[in-house]
């Protein structure tokens, strides 16, 4: 295969990013195929970057002309998109979350080991970005001698009005249960997500900002901060503390200005435009990595094992108690 022909469910705020990238930016890639329920937009999509729109999402899945899929669509449709994909064949770059549940999340990857093919990369991207690979670079070198702690800050300028407390686990606190899974090469094993009175710009009922403490099996513990209405930018900071020194990334002193009687740098609005490099980098290796009928990139157990953290986390918001993840054993489902 010489050239990989990607279809892209869901062309919302993430899909339309991907759809841009693989039509612009990635080598070796051609998007040929978008679907959304909003027919005009996906249209709009598909007639700028020169692909077609297909109503039905699992016709897309289907399509002969469609030989990888991305799944950029709501978390709640993943599970069936995925088990199409599945008895498709087609590999799939499917954004996080990988289901909404725990119990659906390690169905898919039971279906995945069946098949005896790795076809789901998840979209983890802060494994690609190159502060984060620079962070876990110098953390695995030993230099610093083993971590023990990370402290995570996690902040949106807003989100829409729908998204609710259980998204902020879901949906953003997912990234640093698998930023911790992946720095430590560990299992999570207790999370506590704790929430101080909330901020008075959000909607009544929601539990924003949270904070949350994760437990790893081999002792070692991290925290975040997760608000996702900060209203100043998107700021995302990781702060290693091993036992001979600390390492930081996400501060964002790219370029500093002084000028007006300030002195600062810029915080950028979103996801898209912090994580640009970390997304660009995704998408080309898995497109590389598909040709080769490898996979290069977080797994289907990765999404699984992040969906029971957070399922667990859900437990905790309710409670305030600490909570055991329930995780299946790896060596039993994965033979
Ligand atoms: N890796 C990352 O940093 C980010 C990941 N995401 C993930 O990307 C996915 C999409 O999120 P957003 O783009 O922010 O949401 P969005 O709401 O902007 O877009 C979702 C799109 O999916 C469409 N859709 C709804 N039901 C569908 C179905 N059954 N089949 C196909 N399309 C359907 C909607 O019409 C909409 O256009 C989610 O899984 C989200 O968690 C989102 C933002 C950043
Ligand atoms: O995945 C993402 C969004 O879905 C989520 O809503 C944001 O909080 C995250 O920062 C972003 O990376």
């Amino acid at each position: 295969m010489s050239e990989l022909r990607v279809g892209i469910v869901g062309v919302g705020v993430m899909g339309a990013d991907h759809a841009e990238r693989v039509a612009r930016k990635t080598s070796g890639a051609r998007l040929v195929a978008v679907s959304d329920p909003d027919q005009k937009r996906a249209e709009g999509i598909a007639a700028r970057l020169g692909a077609r729109a297909i109503g039905d999402p699992l016709e897309l899945i289907a399509a002969a002309d469609v030989d990888a899929v991305i799944l950029a669509s709501p978390g709640f449709v993943h599970a069936e998109q995925l088990f199409a994909c599945l008895e498709h064949g087609k590999p799939v770059l499917c954004e996080k979350p990988l289901t909404m549940d725990a119990e659906s999340a390690l169905r898919v990857v039971e279906a995945e080991h069946k098949l005896g093919r790795q076809l789901i990369q998840v979209g983890f991207m802060r494994r690609f970005d190159p502060e984060y690979v620079a962070l876990k670079q110098l953390l695995d070198s030993g230099e610093l001698g083993r971590t023990l702690v990370l402290h995570n800050v996690h902040r949106n300028k807003t989100v829409p009005t729908t998204f609710r407390s259980e998204m902020i686990v879901r949906d953003s606190m997912v990234h640093e249960v698998d930023v911790a899974r992946w720095l430590f090469d560990d299992e999570i094993t207790r999370i506590t997500v704790r929430t101080p009175k909330p901020t008075g710009l959000v909607s009544e009922g929601v539990l924003d900002p949270q904070l949350a403490l994760f437990e790893l099996a081999g002792g070692a513990m991290a925290d975040v901060e997760v608000f996702v209405n900060f209203q100043v930018g998107y700021e995302v900071r990781c702060e290693a503390v091993a036992e001979r020194g600390s390492a930081t990334i996400g501060l964002g002193t790219g370029v500093v200005t002084r000028a007006g009687a300030t002195c600062g740098t810029a915080i950028p609005a979103d996801f898209r435009v912090r994580f640009e490099q970390a997304y660009d980098l995704e998408v080309q290796r898995w497109v590389d990595a598909t040709v080769r009928g490898e996979l290069d990139g977080p797994t289907a157990w990765d999404g699984y094992a992040a969906a029971a953290v957070c399922e667990a986390g859900l437990e905790s918001l309710a409670t305030g108690q600490p909570v055991e993840v329930a995780l299946a054993d790896r060596n039993a489902v994965l033979g």
